[in-house]
């Protein structure tokens, strides 16, 4: 019997691997069933010993080799080695965490009703994909041609930034740039930033490509998968079997082999950055990916974040630009509408709603867009005061009206929701009232208004059940609705065909945030948004209530100038030394009380200073005053923050490396709960 030492990674915290014995043929990359302590985990193979590390008495043997799948490749640990070490967390908990549930639950493959286990039963299910007619491609412009013929000629590792004004084909861009590579045989995984933009894509996908790629060679990847249809498609990934791969931020890790080029669509979304676990940025690991595979990488957007902007100035990128709108000559006419001194209606401001009347009349779309779910964002009693308040967290409760059980109030942080009141809870008040709009209240109050229009409300909570977006987005653009009404949910992406106006109702709430990003973020919003009008025809029309019509990111966005506003802005960055031109990483602390948090951050911060003597004037690396978050208290639990910081990110990552053993023995020690997040994206 051939008898080897494995080392195993298992999603434990922090703790880097374990050595078994193993009596069965095993490769590198290969999934494991291990004994530990008292239980059974899956874990991956990193490396083959040539011996036994220590006494051989001492180790366990592996109780199974899961062979239905490949091993993972050398070319995919190295993605998650890189993971590991870039993010601060243990190979582990990057490895098992991105593997699709069924891959890394031992009891999926144990026991009589495993039936052979996750991928044979998911490879049982039948799936019919019909081919769909061959979609004739679009002839490009020049710009659009241009831009294709760079990304399709890169030799080797090149990294575009593809920066088109909204409705600009970008979409076409990739389309066509693919194309060259599945011809060479290649795989071409594409990003998009949320789930409801990937049935959209894939129908495009599987039409452009019907010719040239099996409906069973194009899969989509996201978490609105159902186990069994993410565990099929992240097999046939690992069985080189697939051409293209869509999804969101979760697909950066699919276990493509021979990929030819890698699109991040939206590059800019903050929703690349995965916000729990080990905290990623997709769109930066597959620069990584990239470069590592030796091919070109395509991130497209209207509003690059400024760390692109940044790289595409310096060249690092290459810039590809589209200037011009794909199907209509102009942009929309952005308007500000001055709320100062006006009467409002439920918040809308007149003209904003003879806008939407006219656009009614018309037969033309209009689209309300406010980025608060929910009915009103607090009740309060007028008599004391009194607003609704979350017992387990610092926020106000939200009221919602839920079809068929009325009013209650929600908390957005905890899950927390209970009746609303009857009287004011302080002062017997039997008068609470809603304070302010949210969606839900916006498409009342737009019914009443309107009671002929057929009104959709698009937001987190009209879209609860699985399948419901896609069908609710069908809708809209199918033409059977006037007004849609929605969040951030419906600003982004969607290639409108009837959708004439937009109006924008709460801007102002995010133009005083605390957070550097605010501004950066706020435009890229409005002018993502703005863009859904008058894709398909000219006459697209903006208008965006605001109490601060000077304020400058408004009046960049009347003249549509990206490049202005990010050059003030990376300007104004260098200047007070904040990224892109400074490296960070925040270290949260949690606990019963934000004093027992923040003397952690105290004692660790302290600690600090012995690695930071001896360096440059560029590797310093600065650590803060710890402060608590500006959201103090969620489900109970206090949270401060620590931020370091420094110019050069190989210093930052050299600190943190020898920092964070020692950060860990500290909080071993206090029993504290604290994560770390590299390049944190709000602080
Ligand atoms: N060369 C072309 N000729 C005619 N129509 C085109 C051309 N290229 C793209 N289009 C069409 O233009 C519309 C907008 O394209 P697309 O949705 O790709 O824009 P986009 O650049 O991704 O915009 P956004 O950033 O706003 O999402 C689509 O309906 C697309 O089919
Ligand atoms: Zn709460």
């Amino acid at each position: 019997m051939q008898v080897s030492w494995v080392r195993v990674v298992l999603d434990i915290p922090r703790q880097e691997a374990f050595d078994y014995r193993c009596e069965h043929p095993v490769q590198k990359g290969q999934r494991v069933i291990v004994p530990f302590g008292s239980r059974q985990l899956i874990g991956v193979v990193i490396e083959l010993l040539p011996a036994p590390a220590f006494d051989p008495e001492q180790i366990r043997d592996v109780e199974q080799v899961l062979d239905d799948l490949p091993a993972l490749s050398a070319s995919w640990l190295a993605l998650a080695q890189f993971a590991s070490r870039y993010y601060q967390r243990s190979l582990g908990e990057v490895i098992l965490p991105v593997l699709p549930n069924g891959l890394r639950k031992p009891t999926a493959y144990l026991g009589k009703r495993s039936a052979g286990g996750p991928v044979a039963r998911a490879d049982r299910k039948k799936r019919g994909t019909v081919a769909p007619a061959l979609a004739s491609p679009i002839v490009l412009n020049a710009q659009q041609q241009h831009a294709v013929q760079k990304i399709s000629q890169s030799d080797g590792y090149a990294a575009y930034l593809l920066h088109g004004v909204t409705g600009s084909g970008k979409t076409e861009v990739y389309l066509h740039a693919a194309l060259t590579f599945l011809q060479r045989g290649q795989q071409i995984l594409m990003l998009v930033p949320e789930i409801n933009l990937t049935p959209q894509l894939e129908t495009a996908v599987r039409a452009r490509f019907a010719d040239i790629v099996a409906p069973d060679e194009i899969a989509v990847f996201h978490s609105g998968l159902a186990d069994g249809e993410r565990i099929k498609a992240w097999a046939d990934a690992q069985r080189g079997k697939l051409k293209v791969l869509l999804g969101t931020r979760m697909a950066i890790f699919a276990p493509l082999d021979n990929p030819g080029l890698i699109i991040v669509d939206e590059e800019h979304d903050a929703s690349y950055k995965q916000q729990e676990g080990l905290r990623y940025s997709a769109r930066d690991l597959a620069v990584w990916r990239a470069h590592h595979a030796g091919i070109p990488l395509v991130l497209g957007s209207a509003t690059p974040s400024l760390e692109t902007w940044h790289h595409a100035l310096s060249g690092r990128y290459t810039r590809l630009t589209l200037e011009q709108r794909a199907r209509t000559r102009f942009l929309p006419d952005i308007r500000l509408v001055d709320t100062r001194k006006a009467k409002l209606n439920q918040g809308f401001e007149p003209s904003v709603l003879e806008a939407i009347r006219s656009r009614l009349e018309r037969g033309e779309q209009s689209m309300v867009f406010l980025n608060r779910r929910g009915y009103a964002p607090v009740m309060h009693c007028a008599a004391c005061g009194w607003v609704s308040q979350c017992p387990r967290c610092s926020v106000h409760t939200v009221l919602h009206r839920t079809p068929g059980s009325g009013y209650q109030l929600q908390c957005h942080h905890c899950g927390f929701h209970s009746r609303v009141p009857s009287i004011c809870p302080d002062c017997g008040n039997q008068d609470l009232q809603p304070l302010g709009r949210g969606t839900q209240r916006v498409e009342e109050f737009l019914q009443e208004a309107f009671p002929a229009a057929r009104i959709q409300r698009i937001d987190a909570d009209s879209t609860r059940l699985k399948g419901s977006a896609l069908r609710l987005f069908d809708e809209v653009h199918t033409g059977n609705i006037d007004i849609l009404v929605g969040t951030q949910m419906v600003a982004k992406g969607h290639d409108f065909k009837r959708l004439g106006l937009v109006a924008v109702l709460n801007a102002d709430s995010m133009l005083f945030s605390a957070d550097f990003r605010a501004p950066e973020r706020l435009f890229a919003q409005l002018l993502q948004v703005a863009g859904r009008a008058g894709r398909h025809a000219e006459g697209g029309q903006v208008l965006i209530q605001t109490g601060y019509p000077d304020h400058t990111v408004y009046q960049t966005l009347l003249n549509n100038d990206f490049p202005a506003f990010a050059d003030d802005l990376l300007a104004e960055r260098q200047d007070t030394g904040l990224p892109p031109f400074t490296f960070q990483a925040l270290i949260t602390a949690e606990a019963k009380s934000v004093q027992l948090a923040l003397a952690f951050l105290d004692e660790i911060r302290a600690l600090a200073a012995s690695f930071l003597s001896g360096e440059g004037e560029s590797e310093v690396v600065r650590l803060y005053d710890p402060v608590p978050l500006r959201i103090l208290r969620v489900a109970h639990v206090e949270r401060a923050q620590l931020l370091v910081e420094s110019a050069s990110r190989p210093a930052l990552q050299r600190f943190l490396q020898q920092w964070l053993p020692q950060v860990q023995t500290i909080g071993q020690k206090q029993r504290m709960r604290y994560f770390i997040e590299v390049d944190p994206l709000e602080i």
